[in-house]
């Protein structure tokens, strides 16, 4: 345990898996703070997945690997404490909610991960109630998981995550399976979670979504962090986004473009509300 000052403090982290030829991370540094979200974005194969598992320590320690450098979560070392002990502090959720679900009911889904914290039974009713409301599902307990939509699911998948109150939360793009009903739904859950003061990280591959969503944003290629600032400074870096083969959200590339095109020098909002609000203010 060292002093707590960051919620997530990442320093030099590498990390190969067995059968691989060079490393999947190299020298990963960031730091994440209470109460902000982190978006990770960058190609197929950069090592999104595996820094996050790396934060609650499934890397390497259910997925084993060779790692050095240092991940601590809420002052504590990840690589110290078990993966089960993490749970409490780090929440995961991810991709495909069908392969997080395996109880029959979805008051037993919430109580199983309650359950192996320890969590008592009268304490547990309290959380599911607590955790149903939350992501939007509430009277839903005697359901059964497969009776739900793709959305609804994932916001399942989500109550349970929370009721086993963790200060962190990773999500692994837990949309990416759901249709834009579906994703609408989640990102309203995430919102609320996030007006909640949640600490987070998000891996998504809609730029859109992310700088709607996220304090900060880390760019990851080829193992490597290439940009990692605030939402407005990573974004903003349009032509060091397209080198990566990467692309800021439509409409700050439409800003972008636009400057090109009249030789202005609008500012580059990052999400439409901030793009609306900007022109406004030009053309009143
Ligand atoms: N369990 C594993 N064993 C060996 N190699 C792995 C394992 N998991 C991932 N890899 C490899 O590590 C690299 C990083 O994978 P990772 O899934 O972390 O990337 P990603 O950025 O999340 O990709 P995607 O956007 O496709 O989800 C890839 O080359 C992948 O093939």
């Amino acid at each position: 345990m060292k002093e707590e000052k960051q919620a997530i403090e990442v320093t030099n982290l590498t990390f190969e898996y067995p059968d691989t030829e060079e490393p999947v991370l190299k020298n990963v540094s960031f730091t994440i703070d209470y109460g902000e979200i982190l978006g990770i974005i960058g190609p197929t194969g950069a090592g999104k997945s595996t820094l996050a598992m790396c934060v609650n320590g499934l890397v390497p320690q259910v997925i084993s690997g060779e790692m050095e450098g240092e991940v601590f979560v809420k002052g504590i070392d990840v690589h110290e404490s078990d993966v089960a002990a993490m749970s409490e502090h780090v929440g995961f959720v991810f991709q495909e909610p069908e392969n997080q679900l395996s109880q029959m009911t979805i008051e037993e889904e919430i109580a199983f991960g309650m359950g192996n914290l320890g969590v008592p039974r009268d304490e547990m009713l309290v959380r599911i109630k607590d955790a149903l409301a939350q992501v939007g599902l509430e009277g839903y307990e005697k359901r059964s998981p497969l009776a739900l939509s793709g959305g609804q699911q994932q916001r399942l998948a989500i109550a349970a995550v929370l009721a086993m109150r963790p200060t962190i939360m990773i999500m692994d793009e837990p949309t990416s399976m759901l249709d834009p009903k579906g994703k609408n739904e989640v990102y309203d859950v995430l919102k609320n979670l996030k007006e909640y003061g949640m600490t987070g990280i998000i891996i998504d591959h809609e730029v859109e979504r992310i700088a709607a969503y996220c304090d900060k944003v880390l760019v990851l290629d080829n193992g490597e962090v290439k940009m990692f600032g605030t939402t407005e400074e990573v974004f903003t870096e349009i032509d060091q986004l397209h080198e990566l083969t990467l692309h800021a959200p439509q409409v700050t590339e439409f800003l972008a473009e636009y400057n090109h095109q009249f030789g202005e020098k609008v500012k580059l909002a990052t999400t439409e509300e901030e793009a609306v609000r900007t022109f406004e203010s030009i053309y009143k």
